[in-house]
Parts: C-alpha cells; structure tokens; sequence
C-alpha cells in the first residue's frame, strides 16, 4: 500500500543539508536510509520526486559556479564511535577509531604516492553514501557541512588532498574539487 510519494505508509522523504539529497525516514522506527525502502511504488516515487524535488535554484557566477561555494569529494572510514556506526558496506561498524585511523592513512599514502585517486578508493572503500559517486558531494557553502569538514574543505586548492579530517560521521579524506 502507497501513499502519494509511492512510499510504504509511515515512510516519509527528508532532504539531507549535509549531503543535498533526498532521504527517506520512518519516525516510528527512527530508520534512515538512501535507498527507497521495499514495497515503494517507483514509478509513484519518481513521479512525486519530479514535483516536489527539484534541485535548489542556482544562481552561478561567471565561471559556472555558485557565489562562494566549492565542490568536493570524500572517503569516509566510519568506527564504532561514529554517530552512525554503518553503512552501505557494513551494517553494523565495530572497528576502533584507532583502526579507523590506520585504514584511513593507508588509502593517504596511496593516494599521495599517485597509485590511486581519491575517488576511485572512495568507491569502494568509503562509508558514506557518496561512494557511489565517486565521493562527490557537489557544491556547498559554508554552512552546509560540519564545521571541521567545512574549515578543511574551504583551506584547500582546487585538487589538492586534506590529510584526515575528524568529524562526528568518522574520518575523512577530502579533495577539492573546484
Ligand atoms: O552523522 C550522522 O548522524 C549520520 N550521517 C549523516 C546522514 C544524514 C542523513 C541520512 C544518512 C546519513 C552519517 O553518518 C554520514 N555523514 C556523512 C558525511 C559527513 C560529512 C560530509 C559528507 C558526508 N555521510 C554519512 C553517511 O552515512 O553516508
């Protein structure tokens, strides 16, 4: 049974100011998630997304881009003390933060020796939900992101690679994009 957005009744769509997107929560159960739970009506789904969802109205500037804001990409290595300890590659993250941490200077290392690219590695090996995206995260402004995220975003240069940033999400490597 589906209600207008085609979701399972008790099912609602939220919008993430963190990440941009839609998602979808049950208030009953508190349960998040990226994906449209089973038993949604897609067709429904997209129907309702294309009227309600429109991406926000952008205003850029002369080169393309939005006033002020940069577009980055990130790999995620979540830990047991993350606010949310999962995620699309395990379900349940029990790793220590100290583990978290030597997984996360390995994928620097290999990054910075030019072995691989941040977003390659983000693809499989990130915790957030952006690794389907190569970690690209879009443009935001300030304001948009954690606020540590936000400092070590905002000090690179364009391509450069933050060394690990900590947030309450887990450990982050971040490159800029634009
Ligand atoms: O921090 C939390 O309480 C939960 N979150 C953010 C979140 C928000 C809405 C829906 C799912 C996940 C995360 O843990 C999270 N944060 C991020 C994040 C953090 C900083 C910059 C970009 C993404 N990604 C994720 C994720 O699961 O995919």
């Amino acid at each position: 049974m589906s209600s207008e957005t085609g979701l399972p009744v008790g099912w609602e769509i939220r919008h993430s100011q963190s990440k941009g997107l839609p998602y979808y929560f049950h208030p009953q159960t508190k349960e998040s998630r990226w994906e449209p739970p089973s038993g949604t009506d897609s067709e429904k789904l997209k129907l309702y997304m294309g009227m309600h969802h429109s991406t926000q109205a952008i205003r850029p500037d002369g080169n393309g881009q939005q006033e002020g804001k940069i577009r980055a990409a990130h790999l995620l290595v979540k830990h047991r003390d993350s606010r949310r300890p999962s995620s699309w590659r395990e379900a349940q993250i029990t790793r220590s933060k100290e583990e978290a941490m030597s997984i996360i200077r390995g994928h620097e290392s290999r990054i910075r020796s030019g072995a691989t690219s941040l977003g390659d590695l983000a693809t499989s090996e990130s915790d957030c939900s952006s690794a389907r995206k190569k970690g690209d995260l879009g443009f935001f402004g300030r304001g948009d992101m954690q606020k540590e995220f936000e400092d070590a975003s905002f000090a690179l240069k364009p391509g450069e690679v933050s060394h690990v940033v900590e947030t309450a999400s887990g450990l982050h490597l971040i490159e800029r994009l634009v």
